[in-house]
């Protein structure tokens, strides 16, 4: 994989390219809650821009579906990279059409501009190898040289992460190189006990992972929405909670390979419940409850672990060697169900093993629930693509990345 130092040492000034970075950042009320994945590109685009790059900056926010929504407009994250760039970032209003265009015409060397969010585009995410690959020409228009930068992407086939290096030079960025290195090493070294946590609401995405980690892992703890697709294979009611009904079997397989294989899986106790979903806006006070994980009363939701599971989490993290937790327990975003997030962050600073925290709402969360982000192993900017690497699997925005 050639690096962005290498094309710094070829030289850029002048040179139209693309940054293909991973912006998904949360936001409440169209303000950015945290900025991390921003914060983790600056090394990048402030190397390109030093070298007198015209630096065009693209990523998808969210998961609109294929057709613009100012909901997800990328707007918000172009301004703050602005504002810790420094300068002016130019805003484009589309992706591929006359603005971007003129956007990128308009670019002086050592400038930025950012287009609009790149999944406005059913070709981006299109399984379709042509549609993708005519979304690809028409972003490779706009520049002459691609770095990839979005980790938080490279498990994803899409047009801007697969298609579009092959259609131009192609470097790493820092932040995949910084990223590649650290997590390599955990796939290589791996001091035992290996703990891994999973949680988060991606749950379907996350499920196929556990198949892989059952012949890695030593310990799997499950918190977020996924526990209730294994309280459900327990034979355990879930009420109101998220539940992926079609996966029960595939829990249940993996619930007796656990056993078979000697890997604990280790499940709730007890469980934060209420009536519905809190409002994330607001943040009033919900008066919750704490039910055992099997007892779940009907109509009540489960939004978070409860207390004696976050002890009984911290304890089987306390003596592990290598721990990598990726999704919140809970609604961390809301303070009646952060507990659970909080005991978890916390038990990984407790806890003598080299800890990585995977994921943009883990990462996140570690970081508005007051920790001290450099007190862990590593945070990375991806939880699905670091899952995905851990498991060894060939990750398409890093397969596109080398020659
Ligand atoms: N029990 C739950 N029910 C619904 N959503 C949940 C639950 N637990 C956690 N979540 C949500 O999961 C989201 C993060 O999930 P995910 O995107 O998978 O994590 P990451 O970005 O770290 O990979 C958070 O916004 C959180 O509110
Ligand atoms: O937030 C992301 O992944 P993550 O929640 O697994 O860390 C990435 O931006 C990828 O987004 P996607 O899962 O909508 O493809």
């Amino acid at each position: 994989m050639k690096t962005i130092d290498e094309l710094l040492a070829e030289g850029v000034s002048g040179k139209r390219v693309f940054v293909r970075a991973d912006l998904n950042v949360p936001l409440a009320d169209g303000q950015i809650t945290d900025d991390g994945r921003i914060r983790a590109v600056l090394p990048t685009v402030e190397a390109l821009t030093g070298a007198g790059a015209k630096v065009i900056v693209a990523s998808h926010l969210g998961r609109p579906k294929g057709a613009p929504d100012p909901a997800f407009s990328l707007l918000p994250a172009a301004e703050r990279l602005g504002e810790l760039l420094g300068k002016p970032v130019a805003f484009a209003q589309d992706t591929v059409g006359p603005a971007a265009h003129a956007a990128v015409d308009g670019l002086e060397p050592g400038q930025v501009a950012v287009i609009e969010n790149l999944r406005f585009n059913p070709g981006e995410t299109s399984k379709d190898d042509a549609e993708r690959a005519a979304f690809a020409d028409e972003l490779a228009a706009l520049a002459d040289v691609y770095v990839g930068d979005g980790f938080g992407a490279v498990h994803r086939k899409h047009a801007s992460v697969y298609d579009l290096p092959a259609r131009l030079p192609h470097y790493a960025g820092y932040l995949i190189a910084t990223e590649v290195g650290v997590l390599q090493k955990l796939t290589e070294e791996v001091q035992r006990p290996y703990a891994v946590v999973l949680g988060g609401a991606k749950v379907s995405d996350k499920l196929g992972v556990i198949d892989n980690l059952l012949e890695k892992a030593d310990r799997i703890l499950i918190g977020g929405g996924m526990v209730f697709t294994f309280l459900k294979a327990k034979g355990y009611e879930v009420g109101a909670s998220m539940l992926q009904e079609d996966q029960i079997p595939v829990v249940q397989e993996y619930l007796k390979r656990a056993e078979e294989k000697g890997v604990e899986f280790v499940l709730p106790v007890d469980v934060v419940v209420s009536g519905g979903f809190p409002d994330l806006k607001a943040k009033e006070p919900t008066h919750p409850d704490t039910v055992p994980a099997d007892a779940i009363p009907a109509g009540q939701m489960g939004l978070d672990i409860g207390p004696a599971t976050a002890e009984l989490y911290a304890a089987k993290l306390a003596d592990a060697r290598t721990i990598f937790w990726n999704g919140p327990m809970g609604v961390f975003e809301h303070p009646d169900y952060a507990g659970g997030t909080r005991a978890v962050a916390q038990a990984l600073l407790d806890s003598p093993a080299f800890t990585v925290v995977g994921g943009g709402d883990s990462a996140a969360a570690v970081r508005l629930l007051g920790f001290d982000e450099n007190a862990y192993g590593h945070i990375s900017t991806g939880g699905g693509a670091s899952l995905e690497y851990l498991e060894g699997k060939t990750l398409p925005g890093l397969a596109a990345l080398e020659d």
